[in-house]
């Protein structure tokens, strides 16, 4: 769906040297986000589109599905799409307003039959209940550390019985050497997506202390103390994963 976007504008944020400053989900970066999100998360199509797959089968009627973190949408449009039951809402989240004003304009440029709220907010302060579904895709690892095991335990306490966490996350492979080689694979995947060194390079150290990624036991761990009694890596490229879990 992202893809059937015709020509999204090309990300060439990083393309000049700059001062260096941290990465913001800022007006230029909402400008650019599909087209940067395409390019520079490995996997991210298949994501979106499991989340679909995962709303068609699991998705009850008359419950809210909660997308946070949703940047333009693209998963709350999955779910929507995906859903075949009656009476459900997507509320999609973010606290960048860039974000918000584009993400209400690219959902309802798709057709759609559960209708999507969108929310100024943070995640951190958002009301989750009645829930059968929540999307964290990418944006647990933007969150400070301090707060994610009381995120991820709102979600555990809103969701219904039976209810789906799709936690998706830029990962840290808990051998030093491995890690390495997965970043290193990463940024050949970036390479072979046009982007320079120098753009790599700039981004990195934009999203260094910004971005800080987790180990998969340390996600495992944190949904095992919310409660979740099933959670697994579903979803695997490089160091981008995503995680199941299921109330
Ligand atoms: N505290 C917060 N509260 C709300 N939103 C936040 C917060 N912190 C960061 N964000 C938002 O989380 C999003 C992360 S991008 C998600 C992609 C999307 N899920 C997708 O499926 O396309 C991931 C990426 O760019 O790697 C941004 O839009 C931030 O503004
Ligand atoms: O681009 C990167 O290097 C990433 O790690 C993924 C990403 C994608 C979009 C915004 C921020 C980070």
């Amino acid at each position: 769906m992202i893809s059937h976007m015709k020509q999204p504008p090309r990300d060439n944020i990083y393309q000049n040297r700059q001062m260096p400053s941290p990465f913001r989900f800022d007006e230029k970066v909402a400008a650019v986000f599909p087209d940067m999100i395409q390019r520079s998360v490995p996997g991210y199509e298949q994501i979106i589109n499991g989340i679909q797959q995962l709303a068609t089968k699991h998705v009850q009627n008359n419950t809210n599905c909660y997308d946070m973190g949703c940047s333009l949408g693209a998963a709350s449009l999955a779910m929507s799409q995906g859903i075949k039951t009656s009476g459900c809402e997507v509320i999609a989240v973010d606290n960048s307003s860039a974000m918000i004003e584009r993400c209400r304009l690219f959902v309802e440029s798709y057709h759609h039959a559960t209708p999507i709220k969108a929310i100024l907010g943070d995640i951190a302060e958002i009301t989750i209940n009645n829930a059968s579904m929540v999307v964290l895709n990418f944006t647990l690892q933007f969150i400070p550390m301090a707060l994610r095991q009381s995120i991820i335990d709102k979600i555990y306490n809103g969701l219904n019985s039976g209810g789906l966490l799709v936690l998706s996350e830029k990962i840290k492979s808990e051998d030093d050497l491995i890690d390495q080689r997965l970043i290193d694979l990463h940024h050949d995947f970036k390479r072979a997506n046009g982007y320079s060194e120098l753009e790599i390079s700039q981004k990195r150290n934009a999203l260094e202390n910004v971005l800080i990624p987790e180990t998969i036991s340390q996600h495992k761990s944190r949904l095992t103390q919310a409660g979740f009694k099933h959670s697994d890596v579903w979803h695997q490229q490089f160091n981008f994963c995503s995680i199941l879990a299921i109330k």
